[in-house]
């Protein structure tokens, strides 16, 4: 598109709002189950920066609330799932409309990257300088015509509205004509558009796949550093681009599949590879009632096959006193749940430590559950130091180190633009003092896992190779072994087959992917203490 057909921004091109009727589920939502009419939005004399609940009145009430979180998100660095799910509530918002709403706030959210760039072709200066709610308004827009089920002229129209009502009737005559210029083109061809203007193959899946450039190179080159072909690296960022299915732990010992007080009425399947796994289809894990009292959690499968494998490690020369295991970062707490539960079944227990106050308390509730006796301790403290003062003091160790969580960008649907590589060096240093600290705090013939929800080979193999450089006490483990055994058993003792890379490029460390074994990429490498 050249540069003649862009839309001066602040200019008035662009006609009056389109409407007309559709045959989408999100066009019969409108015809269903919508506040008022566009047309009668249309009607009335514009208005703009009112209260969030006048506007709701006046424009419809799903896209006002995706609005007001993407705001949320830009202004006050907000995390959408946890503004959106109170804001439905507060508004009445429900059912079809309150899936609506869900999926063009994620949605507009997480394919933000390729929206711009779309957007880009089609307004006559950078991005950047438009007044920021103007372009969250526009990335809406595309979203419905790009991402969405939405007949065009819907989706112009009501968004021209919710420009109006939000932002004004100016920025609305230039939202109306951006967003023709979008819809004139089919959502394919804009795919073609924006492949053929990157520089390479890479930057050209980044801004497809709505990924930060720095960060599709960067899981590019841990698919190879972690034995994969790196022609994967598109369906792993679609991968990312997918809501999860929600998943629940059921802690061992706690809680049976067959009780059917604990799960209500909860649609369950089990997971694919961890014992402990499940997945609700449909329902709000908050109804569980199981959830509710700590006996379950949701938490991703490849989280609770890490822990799984941890606490499921042979130990040599144990003194048979009962272990003692430590949680070095354990906010918010989910792993230190399951490995509480674990503890409980070997006669183990458990010391849980967070540097950061309110997360020590996240991880007091987690553990509510637990019988009496099991958790020695829930500390608040930071864990660089636990080695130094405790020396040689626990069996096992989990160091589930901070880190750019680029392997959970499924979760977070604005995480990904949070992020910078920056923020790498900074966590690099702190992952090698943890897992140093953790080495020192485990007795000889322990076992320390270390822990990332994060593929990028600087917070996973480096870490590890550069910390075991420093010392000669240390061994690694067959991790991919340790896994396997953590794997749910069939009635006929049979286990899945856990893709994982062999022969040349089998490794002694695990990376779990989301487009392999649809987890969250979680890293774990084993390493025993020499006795
Ligand atoms: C990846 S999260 C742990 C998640 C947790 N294991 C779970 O499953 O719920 C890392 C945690 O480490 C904590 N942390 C950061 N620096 C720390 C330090 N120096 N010592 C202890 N904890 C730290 C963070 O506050 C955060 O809660």
């Amino acid at each position: 598109m050249s540069n003649n057909s862009r839309v001066p921004s602040g200019g008035r091109n662009g006609g009056g709002s389109e409407r007309g009727r559709g045959d989408s589920g999100y066009e019969r939502r409108d015809a269903r189950g919508r506040q008022r009419s566009a047309a009668r939005v249309r009607g009335e004399r514009p208005v703009s920066r009112q209260a969030p609940g006048e506007r709701a009145k006046r424009t419809d009430a799903a896209r006002t609330v995706a609005f007001d979180v993407l705001r949320q998100v830009d202004e006050s660095d907000a995390y959408a799932n946890l503004v959106l799910p109170p804001l439905l509530a507060e508004r009445r918002i429900r059912g079809r409309d309150a899936g609506f709403a869900t999926e063009l706030t994620y949605g507009t959210l997480r394919m933000r990257g390729r929206y711009d760039a779309v957007l880009a072709h089609c307004v006559d200066r950078p991005l950047g300088d438009l007044d920021p709610a103007v372009l969250d308004v526009l990335r809406l827009g595309a979203h419905q015509l790009l991402g969405m089920r939405v007949p065009s002229h819907a989706a112009v129209s009501e968004t021209v509205a919710l420009a109006r009502a939000g932002v004004g009737a100016g920025p609305a005559q230039f939202v109306n004509a951006v967003l023709r210029r979008v819809s004139e083109v089919e959502p394919g061809e804009w795919l073609e558009r924006l492949t053929a203007a990157a520089p390479d193959e890479v930057s050209a899946l980044a801004v497809v796949e709505s990924h930060p450039a720095w960060i599709a190179r960067s899981l590019r080159e841990a698919l190879a550093g972690h034995g994969r072909d790196v022609a994967e690296l598109g369906d792993l960022l679609r991968a990312d681009n997918a809501a999860p299915r929600v998943t629940l732990v059921a802690r061992p010992g706690l809680v049976d599949t067959s009780d059917d007080d604990a799960w209500h009425d909860a649609d369950l399947l089990p997971g694919t590879w961890a014992p402990t796994a499940l997945v609700l289809d449909g329902n709000d894990p908050g109804a569980v009632p199981a959830v509710r009292d700590g006996r379950a959690g949701v938490q991703d499968e490849g989280s609770q096959l890490v822990t799984l494998a941890l606490a499921g490690v042979p130990i040599e020369d144990s003194d048979g006193e009962g272990e003692r295991w430590l949680d070095l970062c354990a906010g918010p707490g989910g792993k230190a749940a399951l490995l509480a539960a674990m503890a409980a079944q070997f006669g183990a227990t458990l010391v849980a430590n967070e540097i950061q106050p309110h997360r020590a308390r996240l991880v007091e509730r987690a553990l509510q559950a637990i019988p009496d006796g099991v958790v020695e301790e829930v500390r608040t403290g930071d864990g660089r130091e636990v080695g130094a003062a405790e020396p040689s003091s626990y069996d096992r160790v989990l160091v589930d180190a901070p880190c750019t969580g680029l392997g959970a960008l499924r979760r977070r649907p604005e995480s990904r633009w949070r992020r910078a590589p920056s923020d790498l060096a900074t966590l690099t240093g702190l992952q090698r003092e943890l897992l140093a600290s953790a080495l020192d705090a485990v007795k000889p013939g322990g076992v320390v896992a270390y822990v990332t929800c994060s593929p990028v080979l600087a917070e996973t193999q480096l870490v590890v190779t550069d910390v075991l450089r420093r010392r000669d006490d240390v061994e690694r483990l067959d991790t991919p072994a340790a896994l396997r055994r953590a794997l749910r058993t069939a009635p006929d003792g049979s286990r899945p087959e856990i893709p994982l890379p062999a022969g040349d490029k089998a490794r002694d460390d695990v990376q779990l992917w989301p487009h392999v074994h649809g987890t969250d990429a979680m890293h774990l490498t084993l390493l025993r203490k020499k006795s």
